[in-house]
């Protein structure tokens, strides 16, 4: 690949085009981005990362290889409908937007193209992205090694039905965020037991990095894994005890398939949008 466009300039596009740069996959000078109208923050990525920040469609696809869909999915109508004409066959079409189908994109183009949603995470900033993939039937095999070669620079990537990425949206897009929401309470329960800011995160950040490599590298479940911490009569058991009585397992059990289906849902107003005549699926922000 020797060109690859961003569309949108937020979050998960910078998360991308950090870790593609930091790996060596491209340079800064072989990306463009574009966003709606916030000059500043191209200016602020065109500092940071050497990238090309413009607004002219002529020169964001000239020769360019593949083009990454990165706004908001309720943009994204706007947006393909502002560029369709100056998509090329050839072009590659990625799209990270939760819960857009294949479908409705192609709906949008109006014209055949080759697209793969994707679903990253931010930790594509850190090359730690988990992502899931799944295309038209119009990618050639050399589009596929493309944008898995794309997606193995900043992580882990699989290949998934498409009717799979709502689910994935909701377990490991959004994941990350899961995450973080833990760490705020652990931090905040660590400060009220007498423990300082600073060495309350560096521990609860190591006993993340060690619990994520016992399971990348043990034979044992999560459960088995727990079981192995918990000792009878122990303080984990006294702590877990507190998380049971709360339902805090099941909260996050419905926490995921409210995420997955507010993804698919999220797709379906986008869809009805683009379908004639048909108002689109009210959600609630
Ligand atoms: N954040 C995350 O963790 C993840 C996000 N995603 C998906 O990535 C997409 C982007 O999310 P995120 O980065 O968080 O969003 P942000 O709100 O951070 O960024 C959205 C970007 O889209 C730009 N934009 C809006 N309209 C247009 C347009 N017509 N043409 C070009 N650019 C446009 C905005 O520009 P401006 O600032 O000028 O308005 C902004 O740069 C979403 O579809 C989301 O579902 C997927 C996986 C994880
Ligand atoms: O919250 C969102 O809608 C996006 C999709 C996955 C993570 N962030």
């Amino acid at each position: 690949m020797k060109k690859l466009v961003f569309f949108g300039a937020g979050s998960m596009a910078e998360a991308l085009m950090s870790g593609i740069i930091e790996n060596g996959l491209l340079k800064g000078s072989q990306i463009w981005v574009t966003n709606r109208n916030n000059q500043k923050k191209l200016k602020q990525l065109e500092q940071t990362y050497g990238i090309n920040g413009s607004y002219d469609y002529n020169e964001l696809f000239a020769d360019a290889d593949a083009v990454i869909l990165a706004m908001k999915p309720k943009d994204a109508a706007g947006a393909i409908n502002e560029f369709k004409s100056f998509l090329r066959d050839d072009i590659l079409l990625i799209s990270v937007l939760a819960g857009v189908s294949l479908e409705t994109m192609e709906q949008a183009a109006e014209k055949p193209l080759a697209i793969i949603r994707a679903m990253p995470n931010t930790s594509a900033a850190v090359s730690r992205s988990a992502t899931a993939i799944a295309g038209n039937q119009r990618v050639t095999e050399a589009q596929k090694r493309i944008a898995q070669k794309l997606f193995d620079t900043v992580g882990f990537t699989a290949f998934v039905q498409e009717e799979q990425l709502d689910a994935v949206t909701g377990l490991s897009g959004s994941g990350p965020a899961y995450i973080y929401y833990l760490v705020e309470a652990m931090e905040k329960s660590a400060v009220e037991i007498g423990l300082e800011q600073k060495l309350a995160k560096d521990l609860i950040v190591q006993t993340l990095i060690g619990a994520a490599a016992m399971m990348a590298t043990s034979e044992k479940t999560p459960e088995e894994l727990r079981l192995q911490v918990t000792s009878p009569g122990g303080t984990t058991e006294a702590g877990i005890a507190i998380l049971e009585k709360h339902g805090v397992q099941e909260a996050f059990i419905s926490c995921i398939k409210e995420a997955a289906n507010h993804s698919r849902k999220m797709g379906e107003a986008l869809s009805s949008e683009l379908g004639s005549g048909k108002q689109p699926i009210k959600l609630s922000e």
